[in-house]
């Protein structure tokens, strides 16, 4: 469904040349949903900019939805949706005449856009709203049209650049469950990008983290996770059995670490399969009589593996909201 090689933006002012982004290579399938993440200013939004033909590249190619975008962008354009950051219709159109027009805008005749955009209205929770000026929608409301207004071409591909910035729980839980709707029902393949972890770890089956313009890492969040990162495990000892402790988790884990607790002295490691081996370690710890004052596992996050990658906490940059 895309097939990018060698991807490439600069922008060039005056002053100075920006490398947004730096050489992409991705191949993404028919029906998958794939998460870009990354901090400001990793290259997300240009790179998306690009797959839409909304940027030309400085170079590189990429096929979307079996077209080129510099080649064929106008085809392109009519078989992907796009729904950019903060978009959607102008304030002062009412919710169901801007759904008509972007029918007709797509080609559609009157009574075709008139049932594509009932229909919309009732899959993306609009309804009651028809008659509402854009501009008098709560967030949530407005960002479910801008959802909308991007499938009205009934597209197999839809591009969401940071769908639930600045919606609240509640508004972000519902806007997810009509993209995952979508997925089940019409098989869209969905590429999105977004700043929110826990996001892209719940709801996307492969995550494409990019910094710098570059991509850094591409996989499952789970495969990320074991491979990068890898449970903590932890246990609080006395202080005369630090050592006893650090003997039995040293057998089976990496990065042996050591730090003062309420309880006596932590000592923690990364392990695979943290839940599993706890267990095994507090029976050996048992046998050996050493005293285990507490003990837990720390799954790890995205944030985990982006600090293993590049040594700093996605979580700096982004101001995450509630
Ligand atoms: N039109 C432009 N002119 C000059 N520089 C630009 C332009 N658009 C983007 N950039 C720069 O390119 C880099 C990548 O920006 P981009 O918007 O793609 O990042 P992003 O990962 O989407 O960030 P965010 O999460 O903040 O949206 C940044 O350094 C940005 O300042």
């Amino acid at each position: 469904m895309i097939h990018t090689r060698g991807l490439r933006k600069q922008f060039r002012s005056r002053k100075e040349t920006v490398e947004a982004v730096k050489g992409v290579d991705i191949d993404i399938e028919a029906g998958e949903l794939v998460a870009f993440l990354g901090p400001n200013g990793a290259g997300k939004t240009t790179t998306l900019r690009m797959l839409t033909t909304l940027l030309p590249p400085t170079s590189g190619t990429a096929e979307v939805a079996g077209a080129d975008i510099v080649a064929q962008p106008a085809l392109v354009r009519s078989r992907i949706g796009y729904i950019g950051q903060g978009n959607g219709g102008g304030h002062s159109f009412r919710v169901l005449d801007e759904l008509r027009s972007q029918g007709r805008f797509y080609g559609l005749d009157n009574a075709a856009a008139a049932a594509r955009a009932a229909e919309l209205v009732g899959s993306l929770d609009l309804t009651g709203l028809e008659r509402r000026t854009v501009g008098s929608l709560s967030g949530g409301q407005r960002r479910r049209l801008d959802v909308a207004l991007g499938l009205v071409n009934s597209p197999r591909l839809l591009f969401l650049d940071e769908p639930s910035t600045g919606m609240d729980p509640q508004n972000r839980a519902n806007l997810w469950a009509h993209i995952r709707r979508l997925r089940v029902e019409l098989g869209t393949t969905i590429v999105l990008t977004t700043h929110y972890l826990e996001e892209a770890d719940a709801e996307a089956e492969r995550v494409v983290v990019i910094d710098h313009g570059e991509i850094i890492a591409d996989d499952t969040a789970q495969h990320l996770k074991s491979r990068l990162a890898g449970d903590r495990l932890t246990v609080v000892v006395e202080p005369a059995d630090v050592e006893r402790a650090r003997a039995v988790l040293g057998r089976r884990a990496l990065g042996l670490e050591e730090s003062p607790d309420a309880d006596g002295v932590a000592v923690s490691a990364r392990v695979d399969q943290g839940r599993q081996l706890l267990p095994v370690v507090l029976r050996e710890l048992d046998a050996d009589r050493v005293p285990v004052r507490a003990a837990d596992v720390r799954v790890p996050t995205l944030d985990d593996v982006f600090l293993s990658l590049t040594g700093r906490s996605l979580r700096e940059d982004v101001e995450v909201a509630a």
